[in-house]
């Protein structure tokens, strides 16, 4: 567990708030040295309001998941905590749709909702 390992969070506007809980009931995980976070502009900025060190990219629909998705192809993010809402549409689909597809291709943990998000999370002892 001494290898950097880089998890990126992403939050959609309905799920922010339980992203911010997430985070800071898994800050002892989180928190670990070897772990980096980076995340969506927005969410980020959420999270760094509790004291959490956030690397932060574009906003999501100017980019920001598809400079995620650029980072897992690329071989730098290992893992993406994806809140994403189903009860809301977003211009930028398409970027949310291949941020999915990239993180198939390279076997790269996501979840997409926080249940799958916190088994991630326990799990990743195992992946580091
Ligand atoms: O839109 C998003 C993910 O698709 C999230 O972006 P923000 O964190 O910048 O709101």
């Amino acid at each position: 567990m001494k290898k950097k390992f880089e998890i990126a969070i992403i939050a959609h506007d309905g799920k922010k708030a339980d992203m911010v809980q997430f985070v800071n009931k898994n800050k002892s995980i989180l928190q670990a040295e070897n772990i980096i976070i980076i995340a969506t502009g927005t969410t980020g900025g959420k999270v760094e309001t509790i004291g959490i060190k956030v690397k932060k990219m574009l906003s999501g629909p100017l980019g920001g998941d598809a400079q995620i998705a650029a980072r897992v192809a690329e071989g730098k993010t290992k893992m993406v905590l994806f809140f994403k809402d189903p009860n809301s549409s977003h211009p930028h689909e398409p970027d949310i749709s291949m941020l999915i597809r990239i993180c198939d291709v390279h076997n790269v943990p996501l979840a997409t909702n926080e249940a799958t998000a916190q088994l991630l999370l326990f799990g990743l002892d195992e992946l580091k």
